[in-house]
Order: C-alpha cells, then structure tokens, then sequence
C-alpha cells in the first residue's frame, strides 16, 4: 500500500471514530485552515537584527546556544522563514521588529525610522502573498541602557523612545495599507528595576504619559492595530517591571487597546489559557505570544504541552478565532533554527485541530449536570482519539512533509546552505 493510501485509510477511520463523538473532521479541518500563524522573524538570527548584528542582547531577554547557521542578513532572514513557510501546512504572516530594518543605504536611529528601512520587507511580503505584523524594538540600543525607555523620567531619553512608537505606528500602518491586511503592531518594553524601587508609581505615570503622547494619531483599524504586552520580570529587571499585567490590561482597556498575553510572562503558575476568556470580556482582541517557559521566560520552542493546549482549546471552545491574533515568541540558539520553527509552529497548529476535534457541546451537557467523573473521563479518553491521522492527512492535501519527514528536509537545508555561512 502506497504512503498516500495508507493515510487516506487512517483517515477515513478516524473519521468515523470522531463522527460517532459528533465530531465532522472535515470540518474542523476547514476550520484549522483559517488559522494564520504570525512568524516572529527573530528566531532566525537569536534577536541580533539587522541594525547592529554584532551588538548586544539587552532588555532582560536571552539567547542562549551557539548553534551553526544563524541567519547574519536580511536576505539570510527571508531565505530561512520561506524553507520554514515550505514545511508547514496552513496559513502565516511574518513578524518583524523594528531592528530588522535595511539599514544598508542609510543607517538611521530608532527616533528616524521610515517605512524606507522596512519596504524590502513589504515587498517580499506583497510577493508571497501574506500579512505582515511589526514591533517597536525599545532594548539593545545605547538609550536603553539605563533600564528605562518609555517610562523614563530623562526627558531625552523618553521623547526619544516616543518618536519611536510614533513612528513604529506610522510603518505598520503603511505595511497594512500597502499588504491590504491589518498590521499589528506590539509594543513591548523592558523597563524594570533591578532592586526595590521607591517610586513606583512616578514611572507608571511616565509610562502612561508616553504611552497617551504615541498612540495620539489615530489610524484606521484596517491598516494597523496596536497591542501592548506585560511582563512579569526580565533578567536585571527583577524586583518590578513597569508595564506589569496589571498596568497594560487597564490601559487597554480604558484606550482600545489589545493586550498581548505572552505565556512566559507570567508566574509560573498563572496560564494564559486561563486569562483569554477573562480579557476577552473586556478588550475586543487579543494577540498571543505563545511560547515554552521553563522555570522563566526561557523562551524554549513550543511544543504540544498542557499550556498550548489550553490556549488553542479556549480559543475554539469559546468561537473566539477571529478575536485571537497568534503569534510566536521563542528564540532557541542552542538548535537548527529552521527546526525550531517547523516544530513550535506545528505543535500550535496540533494544539487548535485536536482543539477542533473536541465534542465541547458534550463536556459542557455534562459539566452543567454535574457529572464531573464523566468529564474527567472523557477529557481523558479524547486524549488517544486519533488525531495524529487527522493531522497527517491535513499535511498531506496541503503537499508538505508529512509526521517526522521534515526532519530530513531541514537536514538536507543545513548541509546545503546552513553550513556554509
Ligand atoms: C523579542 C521579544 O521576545 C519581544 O519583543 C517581546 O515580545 C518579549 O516577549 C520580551 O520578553
Ligand atoms: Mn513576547
């Protein structure tokens, strides 16, 4: 029996075993097929950008690993997402921060970007057909260094990083206008001290103060969208962060705002699963950072564990698709990069078809009448349905590698171009 065969086979089984739960397979196949992954473009190169390649990490964020193949230019950037975007099935964006512009004109500052440094990037976008999401980068920059950009009380300092959230709204909504699909644009922000600050509330009234100065221009929501993301700590940031999750969902809230839920922001034993549910009753979207925290924002590629799984469950139990915007968030330098898009970026996708395959009208009869043995037992017994023949076929009719023949792939990547940087 051909390879083909035999998955048509397995799929038409398991249709039939989902089919006897209430489940249409083809449905949630369809469903799935809407799902757009936006592709942080700084796994390619661990956050060293374009700017200044050689500079240094700074924010509180790390890279760690010295894995052979980084991506050293924007040209390098491109080559590896399209051999990422050639592996997966479904539908992405790109994500770009603020320091993968091309600089290789003009090297202009932060306070002086223009839609010029990132039009490549448009471009590229325009011809593989795909949006476009972008980040204000506010770390790795000597006006940084202090520890505080947007809520610092040097007033140079501040104005500076304000120009820069002015103009990081301009660019998305030129890339918006330009791709015909809204530009979200993040902004996060690493300021924070390192020990007991006393004037706590001073630099959240200078956040706020900053924050109400950037975003005064307003553009229309079909070219750019804003996003503004919490942290609970960074490394130097330890003992309080300004734009905590507390700050940003109340400033989302009273200016319209989304909130960005990064699943490594949080104390270990908070899920961002649990927060889409409580955000979404007050701020009309929401974008995720998802990615694989081990012990602190370790940013370690995701992969289909219990967190992943709540957040895509959430999202399909509660038809709150096209109020999520998804985005990635690791950076392991430690391994091929390429596989650590391929695999983070399929364990998402895992994570919303096994979501889709759910009979939620089901759990919830039995939840509401009490039979909570019932529930339990069944959360555990879809937990063997077989979803990995689902997955398969959905590989299959979207012509990309199907389980771990990837691998191969990737392999045959780094021999022929990876290793010869
Ligand atoms: C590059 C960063 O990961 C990003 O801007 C931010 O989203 C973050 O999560 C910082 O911890
Ligand atoms: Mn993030």
């Amino acid at each position: 029996m051909t390879t083909k065969n035999m998955i048509l086979e397995a799929y038409e089984l398991a249709n039939k075993q989902y089919a006897e739960l209430g489940v249409d397979t083809n449905e949630a196949i369809e469903k799935l097929d809407k799902l757009v992954i936006s592709l942080h473009c700084w796994q390619t190169d661990d956050v060293s950008g374009t700017e200044n390649p050689e500079g240094t990490l700074s924010g509180g964020i790390q890279a760690t690993g010295n894995y052979p193949g980084k991506a050293r230019n924007i040209s390098e950037i491109m080559t590896d997402l399209e051999k990422v975007m050639s592996l997966l099935p479904g539908k992405q964006r790109i994500n770009v921060h603020a320091l993968y512009g091309d600089f290789s004109e003009e090297r202009v500052d932060r306070d002086s970007i223009t839609i010029k440094q990132f039009q490549h990037w448009v471009d590229w976008c325009k011809k593989l057909e795909i949006g476009m999401d972008f980040n204000g980068s506010f770390f790795s920059h000597p006006n940084a260094d202090s520890g505080f950009t947007l809520s610092s009380k040097d007033e140079r300092i501040r104005k500076f990083w304000v120009e820069h959230l002015k103009r990081t709204r301009d660019i998305a909504n030129e890339i918006g206008k330009q791709l015909g699909s809204p530009c979200i644009l993040n902004t996060w922000i690493p300021d924070g001290s390192k020990d007991t600050p006393i004037d706590r509330n001073g630099m959240r009234a200078q956040l706020t103060k900053s924050l109400d100065e950037g975003f005064k221009t307003e553009y229309p929501k079909k070219h750019m969208k804003d996003a503004v993301e919490s942290k609970v700590f960074g490394i130097g940031a330890e003992s309080m962060t300004v734009g905590s999750h507390d700050y940003y969902l109340g400033y989302a809230i009273k200016n319209n705002k989304m909130i960005c839920l990064d699943n490594g922001h949080f104390h270990p034993t908070e899920i961002v699963g649990d927060k889409i549910s409580s955000c979404l009753q007050f701020v009309d979207e929401v974008l995720l950072h998802v990615t694989r925290p081990v012990r602190w924002d370790s940013d370690h590629v995701v992969t289909l564990n219990d967190e992943t799984q709540l957040i895509a469950s959430e999202i399909v139990r509660n038809d709150f698709m096209h109020r999520i915007n998804v985005g990635l968030d690791f950076f392991d330098a430690s391994i091929n990069r390429i596989g650590a898009y391929v695999v983070g970026t399929r364990a998402v996708q895992k994570a919303f078809l096994i979501a889709l395959l759910e009979p939620t009208n089901k759990l919830v009869e039995l939840e509401e009448n009490g039979k909570n043995f019932e529930r339990l037992a069944m959360l555990e017994e879809l937990k063997s349905k077989p979803f990995g023949a689902i997955w398969d076929y959905y590989c299959m009719i979207n012509d990309v590698p199907i389980g771990e023949n990837y691998i191969k792939d990737i392999q045959q990547y780094e021999e022929d171009v990876l290793k010869k940087r």
